[in-house]
């Protein structure tokens, strides 16, 4: 079993945020493990996210062809509730969010939306019949569209023309910024406005649940913050459910209500975003100091 869960494990050094020392993955994975060899339990899940999830993962095992990367992963979140997984490079945060959208293979376990199971339904009923949405980590857009033709790519599923241009329209009227530039080329967009045009493509369904890979990468630091506030504004304002991964740990759990530590394709520890913050362990291990 030790084994199994180290099959996942990349080799390469990694850095979190402002870090300045890089300790090696198999490192932070020892240290991980010794310090929350239990992992945080049932009952410090259900506390954090009061006790009602909205979307409920239970002994997750899941991976890639015949490779197990996730090894019983539990995870809760609240309706409008923000999780942010951390953890070094390779423990598996993707993949979580890939299995709740239907990208891996799953062994066992079950996950289930309000209720009910959704575990084995395919991306795109994960997105038309569960409200689950996946927003890539890399740049996706499409950028020889225009950003109105890229929105509009985001509601190939619903029913009717005239619906996917009514739901673009609602994204047009929240977000001005890409109004002003519906006709043109989504490729002429700052990096910025390109992962809003990303965010805003996966709201066109009206999903309850974003599933966010990565919102920070790749983007210059004045855009970083922008993306989170938009962000915020989506969890508080329109109440959207949020399962983020970030590389950079403190600027996820500065955003998150809840965080959890994956670590070798487990869950290591879990709690409220400013306790994992203020947290020792968290500090010298993901925060750097
Ligand atoms: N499509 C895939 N096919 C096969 N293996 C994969 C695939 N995607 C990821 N993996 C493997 O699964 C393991 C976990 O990868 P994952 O991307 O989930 O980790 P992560 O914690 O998100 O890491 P990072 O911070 O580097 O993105 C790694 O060993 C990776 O090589």
């Amino acid at each position: 079993m030790a084994e199994d869960r180290r099959k996942g494990r990349a080799t390469s050094g990694y850095g979190f945020g402002d870090v300045d020392t890089v300790l090696s993955v198999d490192d932070v994975a020892r240290q991980a493990q010794e310090i929350a060899a239990e992992g945080p339990g049932r009952e410090t899940l259900e506390e954090l996210c009061n006790g009602d999830p909205l979307l409920r993962i239970d002994g997750l095992r899941a991976g890639y062809g015949k490779m197990e990367i996730l090894h019983e992963i539990d995870l809760l979140c609240g309706a409008g509730q923000s999780i942010c997984l951390i953890g070094p490079n390779g423990a598996g945060k993707s993949t979580v969010l890939h299995s709740v959208f239907g990208f891996t293979n799953i062994f066992d376990g079950r996950i289930s939306v309000n209720g009910t199971e959704v575990t084995h339904l395919s991306p795109k009923d994960k997105l038309k019949r569960a409200g689950i949405a996946y927003i890539l980590q890399d740049n996706s857009v499409f950028p020889d569209l225009t950003v109105e033709e890229n929105l509009l790519m985001g509601g190939y599923l619903l029913d009717s023309r005239k619906d996917a241009r009514d739901a673009a329209q609602r994204v047009f009227d929240k977000y001005s910024r890409l109004a002003e530039r519906r006709h043109q080329r989504a490729g002429v967009l700052s990096g910025g406005e390109r992962r809003l045009l990303e965010i805003s493509r996966a709201l066109v369904m009206d999903p309850k649940i974003l599933l966010v890979d990565e919102p920070s990468i790749g983007l210059e630091p004045r855009f970083i913050d922008m993306v989170f506030e938009i962000l915020d504004d989506l969890q508080h304002a329109e109440r959207k459910t949020i399962l983020m991964v970030e590389q950079n740990a403190k600027k996820g759990l500065e955003f998150a209500d809840i965080g959890y530590v994956l670590v070798s394709g487990q869950i290591a520890m879990a709690g409220r975003g400013d306790d994992l913050l203020r947290d020792e362990n968290v500090g010298r291990l993901f925060l750097g100091g």
